[in-house]
């Protein structure tokens, strides 16, 4: 390896290593005050007596007080492939869907939502919002449970899961959230009763719904909970958020640049390819990736916006292998299996907005191919299954599936010199200097 290579190949390693470790949010957690005049909630009841009332914002309340809401309730079912199935070694749950029940309780009020866009839609363009859609009101009682799970994709718009806990005196039922627990172990009990103050507040927890979580047993008390589906939307609003000197942008910025000035790394030009590392819902029978250049989630939105600020065009791909080839496209629909004797593969491409891919090291005289270097795998690595489950028959869904990747397209050399030193003259100074002090 001479010595040129050798620098470029660091350079890949070290935007590589920022990538996957300059992390950005992927939860957000906490407490809140529980208005006391809203804490109060009405369910039916099933023998069409008058309804029933509980107020969260009393919080002196006994089991009780609560056992008559547990009694409307009915067991919990989950997604299990296209069924909601009730299997009490997987969830054990107490639930009560909203047309049960009517909730004072505002979370627009609450001021959670506030939080929430500051750190799930911490790098994304500011008319991006999340609507919280209320989904159940769950009870876990001592004993219940509910085992590793992502939350299943009921909508292309589904973005987080937001829970509320109200303080109701329990313990156990931590929510665990990643793998074991790997991201955040979010204790609502000790949360909820632990602060000085007298006044009843709730607990909340926030994440990406394709992350795996899961909540411990409930040892004693009652854990009540509203959950909601963040759906993702379009706003005229906007909220302000100050990222210009924030320090993960700026690192991978700077590791952008020194990639954009390697003289060895597609000295003609390509693009960079970055496996993104969290799920988005598709539905593969109508895969529109217009959907995927609104709103990504944490490291994905951080990389594109760095990307973007160095002035580099960059796109939602899915990703494929077709007879051993590599392609990226904008969908995947079409009836290739028929028409791949009677069309050419480059009409195909075409059709589905498609460019067959390279890797930079290998030689091709094809111009319409694309060299594409990867920063990051062209593979999922979050750690999620079974939520694509829902749709169609194995042997489509093997067919249809790809990952999706965000590609950058990436100039030749001379101009990508010249983005550099117009936009970034510090950043390439610091870089001169870096190598100067490296060849001592
Ligand atoms: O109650 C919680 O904290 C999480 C429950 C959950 O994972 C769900 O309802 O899907
Ligand atoms: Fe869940």
């Amino acid at each position: 390896m001479d010595a040129e290579e050798s620098t470029s190949n660091a350079v890949l390693e070290d935007l590589k290593t920022n990538v996957l470790n300059v992390v950005a949010p992927s939860f957000c957690s906490g407490t809140l005050p529980l208005d006391r005049s809203l804490g109060s909630l009405f369910f039916k009841r099933g023998d069409g007596s008058d309804p029933g009332m509980i107020d969260f914002a009393n919080v002196g309340l006994q089991d009780g007080d609560i056992q008559k809401l547990v009694d409307v309730c009915q067991q919990a079912t989950f997604g299990r492939g296209d069924q909601d199935v009730l299997d009490e070694s997987y969830r054990k749950a107490w639930k009560l869907d909203t047309s049960e029940f009517s909730t004072q309780f505002d979370i627009i009020r609450s001021g959670v939502m506030n939080i929430i866009h500051d750190q799930l839609l911490h790098y994304e363009k500011n008319n991006m919002k999340l609507e919280p859609h209320l989904y159940k009101l769950n009870i876990y009682g001592p004993g219940s449970f509910f085992k590793p799970h992502v939350d299943t994709p009921r909508s292309q718009d589904l973005f987080a899961t937001l829970v509320v806990v109200f303080p109701t005196v329990h313990t156990g039922g931590n929510l665990l959230i990643g793998k074991e627990g790997s991201l955040l172990n979010f204790d609502s009990s000790k949360l909820l009763f632990d602060s000085e103050s007298q006044s009843p507040q709730f607990a909340f927890a926030a994440f990406y719904s394709d992350i795996e979580h899961e909540l411990l047993p409930v040892e004693s008390g009652y854990r009540i909970t509203l959950t909601y589906n963040l759906h993702l939307a379009e706003t005229q609003v906007g909220f302000t958020k100050s990222i210009s000197l924030d320090p993960p942008l700026n690192t991978l910025v700077v590791t952008l640049c020194a990639l954009m000035v390697a003289k060895d790394v597609l000295p003609t030009g390509g693009a960079l390819g970055f496996g993104l590392l969290y799920k988005y819902p598709v539905d593969p029978k109508d895969l529109d990736l217009a959907q995927f250049t609104r709103a990504l989630k944490g490291n994905d939105a951080l990389v594109r916006m760095a990307c973007e600020r160095i002035g580099l065009k960059v796109a939602v791909k899915v990703f494929y292998n077709w007879n051993y080839d590599e392609y990226i496209a904008d969908n995947t629909q079409d009836e290739r299996r028929q028409s791949y004797e009677e069309r050419s593969l480059s009409q195909i491409l075409k059709s589905i907005g498609g460019r067959r891919i390279y890797s930079p090291y290998y030689y091709t005289t094809d111009e319409d191919t694309l060299s594409i270097l990867w920063v990051t795998p062209k593979k999922r690595m979050v750690p999620a299954d079974a939520s694509f489950m829902t749709y169609g028959n194995e042997y489509t869904m093997k067919y249809l599936y790809g990952d999706l990747v965000l590609v950058a397209e990436f100039p030749e050399l001379k101009e990508r010199l010249e983005i550099v030193s117009t936009k970034f003259p510090q950043i390439v100074e610091e870089l001169k200097l870096k190598e100067a002090s490296a060849d001592e």
